[in-house]
Parts: structure tokens; C-alpha cells; sequence
């Protein structure tokens, strides 16, 4: 057995090797040491192998998913090595063979996967050039996304997809590979962390890819999706393919779609930002509370993941945008039963039918699973039949084709619907699970053991008969089989065709011919028909695969359906507005609001939201905000980035009114988080996000800048948020917002004319604290005392407040009387030109053509007579 283990083991030297031993699966040496200390689970010795002990260690295997789901969220990737020879006819071990890979990348248990999101495999492949090659895809939607990209992209496009697993080849450069093991140590905003794999090099080959892509798609060339000339991601998605197929144990059918991702496509939303607008975590890694769990109210968790990719994915082209705001718009009309409400009563309780698909294709499903898609069918048909009743929904393209696409096969729900019992047992392997009358065969051997108990009965009362023997009894235990019981007292009776099968303390247990030939055709008859609805099962898989082509368009379409009546649901219950798109640049917001902190508000009664108005567009591209702390700064700088982001991702918004221009990317350098696990310090971190969105800034994108500058002394930090200022001011005149505590700043706009101050209102003197945050946005600068009473607010005691503003009075009258012009704004005086050196002057005026051998000797012995005194 050891020899067994240690053949498959060889095949999987990186992967934790489950082996399966009876209702175990057993790790043996480093795999048991390793899995003994991640799983705490104990660790024991037994024989010998080579002549050391054999360490190893176990898990049950009815609790398996538990202990994968743990050593998958460390990272860790698991062979399952099942038995697969028969245990009754084999010589030696049975035979075993690992018949999946389970990774972080590349799950597709319903138990070891959350609702809400997708696990996701990448791979990566640097080309000749600097451009990087991305193929990646989760096994469960069956979508390939193929990709290019500049190195100096790869860190923002990997956070994007936010992969769990990345593939590279054994061959990429060192510090290619550094680079990646660098990402795979910073987390994710959900706290995980992505895990690095290497693959050998030739698996990373663009001809191979290409034909496997081909394969996939079931198609002759990929200009179909202009993706022929992508070279690099070809050999991507080689290793993508042929990692996930390896993982599953086999070919993957439902992988059937491509898609191509090009930058520029998608507004850009850097890893900072997804963490500083709280969009899927806060800053604390909790779910919640964020825009997107106040956005998602869907009934699915297909729903909620397409809601999800969403807002993560908002495209610089409105036209997908428009699209959704005109299906909200039908699904929220309606004053007492809007269309919204009534479809999602249907869609309430649905399966998961996106995941269910998966595993009928990769042949993993499990009999109540086609039972939840064989009545989601039913839902989806009557929810084509309320969009399709409904003609208001004619304006709304989206909807349409979401009724057509939710139409079911009638053929597949008819098959399921005969095929499977309404309740079902869990597993195949117990039977139970085929219906009856879908099978002739079937029902037959069923027959034969529902018709046991009436024989029993009837032999019973004929042996009574027979024997004289009145309290005779017929019967059935697991050990024995059947038999009939006896008395002793009545011994003497029994006939003699009877066989002794067991004697008991107070009986005897026989056996006769008869007996015996029933038992023999019962018990096979229980064993044929586990068979028979095991082989009715797989072929019931093998009907089931012409449907995933529909049944991957109708999941789509009810995870789309699901997030829009969210959407709508949304809107009207937070009191929402649809935004407009215009060509021209502008960000016009009135009465915005901050979605997610005026729930809060309203959750803990802590006031009603103040509404602001935002207008940056034509020469007004920035705001220079400011104001006392606690003021509400923040909160309105991220108010506009999730106004613009709502509308984007096509949602109505939390504002009066909103129009937008294009917008290319949001950029935000917020808080100052210390980086300790990669030992930057904050200022560093501040300036490393500051210098990113100064290169990538253009006049399209939105930029936050909360306190720039803070992080270093007053003078340093001044300039810095000066020069800053100053850049985005001129150069990419993005739409600007910037916050700030550098009191000087609210002299920028003096002589910037594209910036104006605005600054949170506040009044002194109010309430005991002295100080009343009103949180509204007005124009001109603050008044610059507000810090210490925002010090005697959070309670520093009174004879320091006084000294305070005494020194501050003192310190205001000093600036005033020594103040020296300084332009802090002012671009810095051109640099000198360099004196020319004498040497370089004189060669200048040599004309080698002009000169003798004799006078060139001469010239070079007085250059280098020059070149010595300079
Ligand atoms: N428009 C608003 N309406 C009602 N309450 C608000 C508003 N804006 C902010 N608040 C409340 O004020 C609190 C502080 O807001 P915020 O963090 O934006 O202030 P800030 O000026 O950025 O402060 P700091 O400079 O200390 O970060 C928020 O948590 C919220 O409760």
C-alpha cells in the first residue's frame, strides 16, 4: 500500500494528498506533519516503510468539506485519491486514483464556495516585449476572459480580477516573479491572500492555446472576438485550461465562452480605491457595512455575484449603462404592484442554476441539486411569461432579451422532471433517487423488494399451516439474512426440508429451499437496481450535457433579472434618482448623499444625512476643501466617487439630481494606513499613491486627495500638497477634490482660476462643546480656529484649550506682521543652461578635414593639455 501511496504522491509533490482508507482519508509523512499543524488534528505512528516509522494523520470522511474549506482558505490545495478498483475482487491494495485537485482557484463545491463570490484562476505569461498575457476564468460561470497589459499594470489588473490562485511559467525572469510573490503577500481587501503556482514552461504555449480555446468554443478562428493576435494571453489561457481540466479530472464542456478585456474599456478603479470607497469591505475587511451590502438585496447568489461584477466593473461606455437604467426604469413603474415586486416572488427560493450547471457539466451534481433546477425551471418560465405579458418593458432592450433567454428547453425540464424523484436521497450510491415509472427495469427490481414484505407474510402463515407451529415467524437481520425462528419448545415439529441456520438461547433459526431462493433474489434485486440507478444517473448526466448551452444563458439571464430588480428595489426604497450622461465634462451632483453612511445614520437614529451639491465641469475642475475635522470632509469627497461609480455601473443614485460626463478612472489617496507588513512608512505609502495618480490621472478621471501631506513635517508637507495641487491643477486637469488641513491651500484658487474653495460649515459657540458640524458644503474657505474647538470636544480639559488659543492668537498676529511672500503655486525657475567645457568648445572648432597629420597631433596635444586644467 505504501508503494501505492507513494507512486501517486510522486504526481502531486506540492498538493496536500488526501488518500482514502475505508471512512478515512489518511496523510502520511511531511503531508501528515504539515496537515497535523494547519487542521490541529492528531498525529500517529504505524510500521514501518523503508524502515522509518509511517507518520500519519486523518480526517473522517462524511467531514471532509470542513477540513478542505479550512486548508483552502490557508492556501493550500488538496488531491482527493479515491478507491476506485473493487474492494471484493482485488489482490493486494485496491486500486486508488486521485480523482480531483481541489485549489483556491478552482472550486466548485457548493459547500466550500460562498454565494456571493467567484473563485477565480489566472494566469499570467510575460511576453518578449514588456507586455504581460492574462487568461483567467472561475470554473464554475465557465467564461475565459483573455487579456494584455504593460508590466507596470499587471499589480492593478491582478487586483481587479482578484483572482485565488495565479499561474506563471517556471521560466518568467526572477524579478517577475518577485513581483508576483510581492502581490501574493499583501491581502486583498477581503483579508485573503492570492496564492502563486508555478507551472512548467511548456505548458504555457500559444499554439496549444489556441487550439485548445478552438476546442472550447467549438469554433475555427478567434477574430470572432478579435482576439487572434493575442499572442501572449494564448499561452495564458494553455496553462489556464489545462491546470483547471487537471484539477476537475477531466474536460471541461460548459467552458464555452470568451471574452476579451481591453484597458481602456472598463473605468479604471485601483486597489485603493475599492478599499478607500468601503465597495466590498470596509476598511476593517468586514462585509459589511458597504455599497455593496447595501446594493444587494438579490434573491440568488447568482444574483448578487453579477450585481457584484457590476460595481466592479463599470465600462467607459455609457451603452451597457443605459441599457440597465432603462430596465429599472420599467421594473420600478407601477404605483401598487411595480413589476419588480411581482417577479421577484418567483425569484424567491430559486436554485442557484449558474453553479448547478457547472457541476452537471463537470459531472458532480447531486440529485437534490437537479431537483432545485428542475423547479427554478418552472419559476423561469413563469418569469418569461410576466416580462413577456408585460409590454411596457418594450422600451427596455435589456429586459427583453432576458425574457427570451429565461424561456427553459421544454425537453430538459420534462426530462428532469421524469427522471428524478421529488425528494431524493443526498447521495446516488443509497439509491432512492431515479423516479418511478422512468425506468421499466428499474421499477421492476423495486418491485421485487416492495413485493418482500407481502411474501414474507404469506410464507409465514403457509409454514404456520404446514408445521402446526402457531407462533413460527419469518424474518430478516443484516448478518444472517432471512430465516425462520422456532421456539425450543416447539423444536420437535419442525419439518425436515428445514436447515439449521443459528441456534439461540430461547430459539433455533432455519432456512429452507424456498426461503433461500427468495433471499437470493431480493438481495441481488437491491444490489441490480443501486446499479441500474447509478448507470440511469450517469446517463441522465450524459442527456443533460446537450442543455448547458441554454441552461448557462438562462442563469445569466436570472442572475442579471435578480440584480436589476435589486437595483430598482433600491431606488425606490432609499429614494434614489436615474442620472444622465452627456458628452460634455462635468460631474453635476444636486443633493447628493452618501448612501451607506446615511443608513447608518438612519439605523442608529443619529440624525438625518445634509444633502450637498457638487458642480465640477467647464473651467471648475477642482474643489480645495476645508474645514474642522469630524466636519464631513470625507464623506462628501466619497459621496461623489459612489455617486459617479452608481451611475456608472448603471444604478440610480443617492442625489437629487446627477449628470454625468465620461469618466475614464477614480483615483483616491485617503487615510494614511501604515504598510508594516512591507515595512513602508506612512508618508511613504502617501507619496508611492500620490505619484501613481499623478502619471495616471487624465482630464477624464475623478481624483480624491484627503490631507496629502500629512504624513511629513508642516513645511515638507505644505509644498508637497502644494506641488501636488499645482500638477493636477495643470497638467491633467482631472476633476479634482482636495481636502485638506494646510490653511494656506485656500490660496490656491487665487491664482488657479480652474479650483475654488469650498469648505464644511460649522458654527461656533453652538451647544456646550462649542461647535455644531452642520456637514454642509459651502463656498470660500474655512475659518481656521475650528481645531481647538474640536479639541474641546473630545474633551481636553479647559485650561488647555485656553492656552491654546492664546498661543494661537499670539502665533496669528506673528504670521501676519513677518510674512513674506511666498507663491507656493508658482512653477519653479527654470534650471540654467550648462556652460559648454572649454574641451568640447575647442573640439568644436576643429576641422579635421582642414588639418595636416602634424597640426592634428598638435590640436590633440592641446586638447589634452584643456581637459587637464579643467
Ligand atoms: N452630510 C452629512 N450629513 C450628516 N452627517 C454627516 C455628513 N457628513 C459627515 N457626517 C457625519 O460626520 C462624521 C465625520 O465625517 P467625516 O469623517 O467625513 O469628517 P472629516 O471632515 O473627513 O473628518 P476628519 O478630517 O477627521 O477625517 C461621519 O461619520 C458622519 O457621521
Amino acid at each position: 500500500m505504501m508503494q501505492q501511496y507513494l507512486a501517486i504522491k510522486a504526481g502531486f509533490p506540492h498538493t496536500l494528498v488526501f488518500y482514502r482508507m475505508g471512512d478515512f482519508y489518511e496523510l502520511f509523512f511531511g503531508d501528515a506533519e504539515k496537515a497535523a499543524r494547519l487542521l490541529d488534528i492528531t498525529l500517529t505512528q504505524r510500521g514501518q516503510s523503508a524502515g522509518e516509522p509511517v507518520i500519519m494523520a486523518g480526517v473522517p470522511f462524511h467531514s471532509v468539506e470542513s477540513y478542505l474549506a479550512r486548508l483552502i482558505k490557508l492556501g493550500e490545495s488538496v488531491a482527493i485519491c479515491e478507491q476506485v478498483g473493487d474492494v471484493a475482487t482485488a489482490k493486494g491494495p485496491v486500486e486508488r486514483k486521485v480523482v480531483r485537485v481541489v485549489t483556491p482557484g478552482t472550486l466548485t463545491d457548493t459547500e466550500l464556495l460562498s454565494d456571493k463570490t467567484e473563485a477565480v484562476l489566472l494566469a499570467v505569461h510575460p511576453g518578449a516585449r514588456t507586455g504581460v498575457g492574462l487568461a483567467w476564468m472561475s470554473v464554475t460561470q465557465g467564461i475565459v476572459t483573455l487579456a494584455q497589459c504593460a508590466s507596470d499594470e499587471l499589480a492593478d489588473w491582478i487586483a481587479r480580477i482578484a483572482p485565488g490562485e495565479v499561474l506563471y511559467s517556471a521560466e518568467v525572469t526572477p524579478s517577475f516573479e518577485k513581483s508576483l510573490q510581492a502581490l501574493s503577500s499583501q491581502p486583498l481587501p477581503s483579508g485573503q491572500r492570492l496564492v502563486a503556482v508555478v507551472r512548467p514552461a511548456w505548458a504555457f504555449d500559444a499554439g496549444l492555446g489556441e487550439r485548445k480555446l478552438l476546442e472550447q468554443l467549438q469554433a475555427a478562428s478567434l477574430s470572432a472576438w478579435d482576439a487572434q493576435d493575442l499572442k501572449d494571453a494564448h499561452a495564458a489561457a494553455a496553462a489556464l485550461l489545462a491546470y483547471a481540466e487537471h484539477t476537475q479530472g477531466q474536460a471541461l464542456n460548459h467552458v464555452r465562452s470568451l471574452q476579451v478585456a481591453r484597458s481602456g474599456e472598463l473605468i479604471d478603479l485601483p486597489l485603493n480605491t475599492r478599499r478607500n470607497l468601503e465597495l466590498t469591505h470596509t476598511l476593517r475587511g468586514e462585509t459589511s457595512p458597504t455599497l455593496f451590502s447595501l446594493l444587494d438585496t438579490c434573491h440568488t447568489g447568482m444574483g448578487s455575484r453579477a450585481l457584484r461584477q457590476w460595481m466592479l466593473e463599470p465600462r467607459r461606455d455609457r451603452h451597457q449603462a443605459r441599457e440597465r437604467l432603462a430596465a429599472i426604469g420599467v421594473l420600478r413603474a407601477g404605483n401598487t404592484s411595480p413589476l419588480w415586486q411581482t417577479l421577484r416572488r418567483e425569484l424567491k427560493g430559486a436554485s442557484d442554476v449558474e453553479r448547478i450547471t457547472a457541476r452537471i457539466a463537470l459531472r458532480q451534481v447531486r440529485p437534490r441539486e437537479l431537483v432545485g433546477l428542475t423547479q427554478t425551471l418552472v419559476r423561469a418560465h413563469q418569469l418569461a411569461g410576466v416580462l413577456q405579458a408585460d409590454k411596457s418593458h418594450t422600451d427596455a432592450a435589456l429586459l427583453q432579451h432576458i425574457g427570451t433567454d429565461l424561456t427553459p428547453p421544454p425537453a430538459c425540464a420534462q426530462l428532469l422532471a421524469q427522471a428524478i424523484r421529488p425528494e431524493p436521497s443526498a447521495l446516488i450510491r443509497d439509491g432512492g433517487v431515479i423516479a418511478d415509472g422512468f425506468d421499466a427495469e428499474l421499477d421492476e427490481l423495486r418491485a421485487i423488494q416492495t413485493n418482500c414484505d407481502g411474501f414474507l407474510i404469506d410464507l409465514e402463515t403457509r409454514e404456520r399451516e404446514r408445521t402446526g407451529i402457531a407462533n413460527l415467524r419469518v424474518q430478516y437481520n443484516k448478518v444472517h439474512g432471512f430465516y425462520i425462528e422456532v421456539t425450543q419448545g416447539q423444536i420437535d415439529k419442525v419439518p425436515d426440508d428445514y436447515r439449521r441456520r443459528q441456534t439461540l438461547k430461547n430459539a433455533e433459526r432455519f432456512i429452507t429451499p424456498e426461503l433461500k431462493a427468495f433471499e437470493d433474489k431480493a438481495l441481488s434485486a437491491q444490489e441490480r437496481a443501486l446499479a441500474r440507478e447509478k448507470w440511469l444517473y450517469d446517463h441522465l448526466l450524459d442527456e443533460l450535457q446537450t442543455f448547458i448551452d441554454p441552461l448557462t444563458r438562462l442563469a445569466r439571464a436570472m442572475a442579471a433579472l435578480d440584480a436589476l430588480c435589486a437595483l430598482a428595489e433600491r431606488s425606490l426604497t432609499l429614494n434614489w434618482t436615474e442620472p444622465t450622461f452627456t458628452s460634455e465634462p462635468c460631474i453635476e451632483i444636486r443633493g447628493g448623499r452618501h448612501p451607506v453612511v446615511e443608513a447608518r445614520l438612519q439605523e442608529t437614529s443619529g440624525g438625518s444625512f445634509i444633502a450637498n451639491d457638487t458642480v465640477l465641469g467647464g473651467k471648475q475642475r477642482m474643489q480645495v476643501i476645508t474645514g474642522p475635522n469630524m466636519g464631513g470632509k470625507s464623506t462628501y469627497m466619497r459621496q461623489v466617487a459612489v455617486i459617479v461609480l452608481l451611475a456608472s455601473m448603471g444604478s440610480y443614485v443617492p442625489a437629487a439630481s446627477c449628470r454625468l460626463g465620461p469618466i475614464d478612472a477614480i483615483h483616491t489617496r485617503i487615510g494614511a494606513a501604515d504598510d508594516l507588513a512591507n515595512a513602508q512608512s506612512t508618508f511613504m505609502v502617501e507619496m508611492t499613491e500620490a505619484a501613481q495618480i499623478l502619471h495616471a490621472a487624465t482630464p477624464q478621471s475623478l481624483v480624491l486627495m484627503d490631507e496629502i501631506g500629512r504624513g511629513t513635517s508642516t513645511f515638507d508637507g505644505l509644498a508637497l500638497a502644494g506641488g501636488i495641487a499645482a500638477h493636477l491643477h495643470d497638467k491633467p486637469r482631472c476633476f479634482t477634490l482636495f481636502a485638506t488641513h494646510y490653511f494656506e491651500l485656500t490660496e490656491f484658487p487665487a491664482t488657479h482660476h480652474g479650483a475654488v474653495n469650498v469648505h464644511v460649515s460649522a458654527v461656533e459657540g453652538g451647544g456646550k462643546s462649542g461647535i455644531v458640524f452642520l456637514h454642509q458644503i459651502e463656498p470660500g474657505p474655512a475659518s481656521r480656529s475650528y481645531g481647538i474647538q474640536v479639541a474641546r470636544l473630545a474633551g481636553v480639559p479647559s485650561a488647555v484649550v485656553q492656552h491654546a488659543k492664546h498661543a494661537l492668537a499670539a502665533l496669528e498676529a506673528h504670521s501676519e506682521s513677518s510674512r513674506v511672500q511666498v507663491d507656493l503655486f508658482a512653477p519653479p525657475p527654470a534650471a540654467p543652461e550648462p556652460e559648454t567645457p572649454p574641451v568640447l568648445a575647442a573640439l568644436a572648432d576643429i576641422d579635421p578635414d582642414a588639418l595636416s597629420p602634424r597640426e592634428a597631433l598638435d590640436q590633440l596635444y592641446a586638447l589634452k593639455k584643456l581637459a587637464q586644467k579643467s
